[in-house]
């Protein structure tokens, strides 16, 4: 593949340029990829010479053939230093180079920019077995995650098309019937299969039978008569068999003459075709059985012995589950509402919190983010930088010179850092001008555009954390840099940046080492639960005796204390009107919607639309759930969120900036507490919520509400005794609806749970 070459001093001007021109190659040369000549950190080039994956350094037209043990980033090596090879391109790294070169891993061993892609099919014996190298490099754990994911990622499996059984290519139902099965042909590799459905047999075509596998699977095509080649003029099944295997009926005393056709089953048992007799057992005798082994021909006994013990897995189904009470809950809410933190607070509380290898996908998570974090950051810089430097420009202009204060103030300018190229025009100190408070150093910028240059291309999951540790010191130089921390403080404008950014920023260098590991604190304070999906779940029970059931102990018994809660985490992204999936969650017994409190003064953008008020956003997303057809009759929790950052934030951003409470008119506000503010703008909201929940549905339903501070554990709890009550609630007004129509207990104070007044407002 060819390259194009972007030069040193383009690359240290304006980064958007560099974009702009990255992009008009892509679309002028089509196919043609792009890399950064001076800093080497695409690894595709060698003193600004490119090189591709297959080795060949380009230099014009003539091409050179690269020592097939060099590293392809660094290009040094002797063939006693061990190498680790993508197992796409077959590209080898030295150990310096690997982590830079091939990230996270999230695939396992492939450089970053193979992610996605399938895997050299000579390489499949490998998946999962990690070098010497890899293990002097990461801790066990990182290598036991790093390998599970390239044995178990999707674009490291084998596809359906590769694999041909009976003439037939397998559709991705059947591939997944054969490798599902309680006993499936080991180690399987691409290529052209026969298998014989009724006795189980499997083999490579044209091959002698390799292995027993599950019969009676619908793969493939018909069994040909020709799959194994056999010239014999005698039949199992349809196949005409080998030599070998007719060799070994013989001796296991079948009678077998030219023309016999036999019907062969699992367990070895067989008939001629046609007759309903049994005539014995082939594998019967175990001098039999010895002698197909010895011809590495194979027998029953261990196939069977699997499915006995399929037979038995598939009986032991927990107790809980034969008493029907398991009762399934869908905690939702948009980004950064609280979700994962709820659903954390529930392992610590119900399921000893996180396991070994728990914490490590934690520590992964927190470490990539915070390079997320830098980057949002560093974008931000950007922004502000320019920004300051049109209004120098306007201020510079002499007719606006009087009216705007921006020289020569120079008390608080940054001495220590050099001007760097982008920092305005030479002289400008001379003439006494104040620095730009947003230009970081020259050093500390290229390291910066090519974290957001990784960001533009969406690798920044691929590139850490593995890389963590080399960065670390580069991201806490960053942080400390007077332009970031000027950046920081106008945080509220950098709408995608999370509040919790500086808590884990400001301890960059211990989370970045290897030893790091997440306390309970920093497990609540990060962001998310699990990497990919966003599905996260947990099966926990709950004490019967708390505060908030005491009333409806009277009626506890024992059969109570065997309900059990399925709690589904769902991520937001990707949930929209009319969305298909969510049936999946039809039989959920109550669907627990977040939505984080302090959010009503907060833009946010949902994919690429325009910025919007997240609030906004929450309610949207409430209705898009609330209106889906499969939770018509579920009962609504509304957990509302962040109560303890609302009280803080409602002391000095009124409520009405958000342009649904507008109409929020707090009762002689003036004379009440600050505390109390806070109280009637929470009852206001849940009435709010309250009013739209009963404006959509017209079931009668009402809204359960609750005020939460989800990084308190016990206000967790108190949320998850509600939920119970409510299912139980629920359960008894179906049983007695027919009974008692008493609509007063409904409407009782069991749809509000909070430590304050009911807000009588409009
Ligand atoms: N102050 C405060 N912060 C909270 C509270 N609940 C959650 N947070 C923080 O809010 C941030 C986002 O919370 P998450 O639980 O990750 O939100 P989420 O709903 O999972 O959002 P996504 O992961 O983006 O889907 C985390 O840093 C939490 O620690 C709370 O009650 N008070
Ligand atoms: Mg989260």
């Amino acid at each position: 593949m060819s390259k194009v070459i972007i030069p040193y001093q383009l690359h240290t001007g304006h980064l958007l340029l560099q974009r702009l021109l990255a992009v008009w190659i892509d679309f002028r040369f089509s196919g043609v990829q792009m890399a950064v000549g001076s800093d080497n950190i695409g690894g595709d080039s060698r003193n600004g010479i490119p090189i591709d994956r297959t080795g060949l350094i380009n230099h014009g037209s003539v091409h050179m053939q690269r020592n097939r043990r060099d590293c392809h980033f660094c290009s040094k090596g002797n063939s006693l230093q061990e190498r680790e090879a993508c197992l796409v391109c077959k590209a080898k790294f030295c150990r310096n180079c690997i982590l830079r070169e091939m990230g996270s891993m999230p695939e396992g061993r492939k450089c970053v920019d193979c992610i996605g892609q399938p895997i050299n099919e000579a390489k499949r014996s490998r998946l999962g077995k990690p070098s010497r190298l890899l293990q002097h490099l990461l801790s066990p754990l990182e290598v036991h995650q790093i390998m599970k994911a390239e044995r178990e990622c999707l674009a490291n499996q084998l596809r359906p098309e590769q694999l041909i059984v009976n003439d037939k290519q397998l559709q991705a139902h059947e591939l997944a019937q054969l490798l599902g099965c309680s006993n499936p042909p080991s180690k399987l590799k691409p290529g052209r299969y026969w298998y014989d459905k009724q006795s189980g047999l499997w083999g490579k075509e044209g091959e002698k039978p390799d292995k027993i596998i599950t019969a009676e699977l619908n793969v493939g095509g018909r069994l040909q008569e020709k799959a194994t080649n056999g010239f014999t003029d005698v039949y199992m099944n349809g196949r005409e068999i080998t030599k070998i295997e007719l060799r070994m009926l013989k001796c296991a005393g079948v009678q077998c003459t030219p023309g016999t056709h036999l019907w062969v089953y699992p367990d070895g048992n067989y008939q001629e075709e046609g007759q309903n007799n049994e005539l014995g057992n082939i594998y019967g005798k175990a001098t039999t059985r010895f002698l197909y082994a010895l011809c590495a021909l194979p027998t029953p006994n261990s196939s069977r012995l699997g499915a006995r013990q399929a037979l038995n897995n598939l009986r032991s189904i927990p107790a809980y589950l034969e008493q029907k009470k398991l009762y399934k809950l869908l905690l939702l809410g948009h980004e950064g509402s609280g979700t994962s933190t709820i659903f954390k607070q529930a392992k610590f509380l119900y399921n000893d919190g996180f396991n070994d290898e728990e914490l490590e996908t934690m520590k992964l998570m927190i470490q990539s983010n915070i390079y997320k974090y830098i980057g949002l950051l560093l974008e931000g810089r950007e922004l502000f930088e320019d920004e300051e430097e049109a209004n120098k420009e306007v201020s510079d202009d002499p007719e606006n010179s009087e009216s705007h204060s921006y020289f020569p103030d120079t008390s608080d300018a940054e001495p220590s850092l050099p001007a760097s190229p982008g920092s305005g025009e030479p002289g400008e100190k001379a003439r006494g001008r104040k620095k730009n408070p947003y230009t970081i150093s020259a050093r500390l910028k290229h390291q910066a555009d090519w974290i957001l240059e990784i960001m533009a291309n969406g690798h920044l999951d691929a590139y850490f954390p593995a890389a963590t540790r080399e960065y670390a010191p580069f991201v806490s130089e960053m942080w400390k840099d007077s332009a970031i921390q000027a950046t920081y403080k106008r945080k509220s404008e950098l709408h995608m940046l999370p509040d919790v950014a500086d808590y884990f920023l400001e301890r960059v260098a211990d989370i970045s080492s290897n030893d790091y590991v997440p306390s309970d604190r920093d497990i609540l304070f990060a962001e998310g639960v699990t990497q990919g999906s966003g599905l996260a779940e947990l099966e926990f029970s709950l004490d019967e005796r708390s505060p908030v059931s005491e009333t409806y102990n009277e009626n506890y018994d024992q059969a109570s204390s065997l309900v059990r809660y399925h709690l589904i985490r769902l991520s937001s992204k990707g949930i929209n009107p009319g969305c298909k999936w969510l049936e999946m969650f039809e039989d959920v017994r109550a669907v627990i919607f977040c939505v984080a409190l302090d959010e009503y003064d907060r833009m946010w953008t949902d994919g690429n639309q325009e910025l919007q008020n997240k609030m906004l956003l929450s309610r949207d997303l409430f209705q898009c759930i609330l209106e889906h057809p499969c939770f018509r009759d579920t009962p609504f929790v509304l957990l509302l969120n962040k109560y303890d950052s609302f009280e803080d934030k409602i002391q000095n951003v009124p409520l009405r900036v958000c342009e649904w409470f507008a109409d929020f008119d707090p009762v002689r506000a003036s004379t009440f507490t600050a505390q109390s503010l806070a109280q009637q703008a929470y009852t206001y909201i849940a009435h709010k919520f309250k009013k739209h929940f009963e404006s959509i549905n017209n079931t009668g339903r009402k809204l359960y509400t609750f005020q939460l501070k989800a990084r308190e554990r016990s206000t967790v709890s108190a949320a998850f005794q509600y939920v119970k009550e409510i299912l139980k609630w629920e359960e008894n007004k179906a049983s007695t609806l027919w009974n008692v129509h008493d609509e007063s207990m409904y409407t009782s104070d069991m749809s509000s749970f909070s430590p304050i007044p009911q807000y009588n407002g409009k």
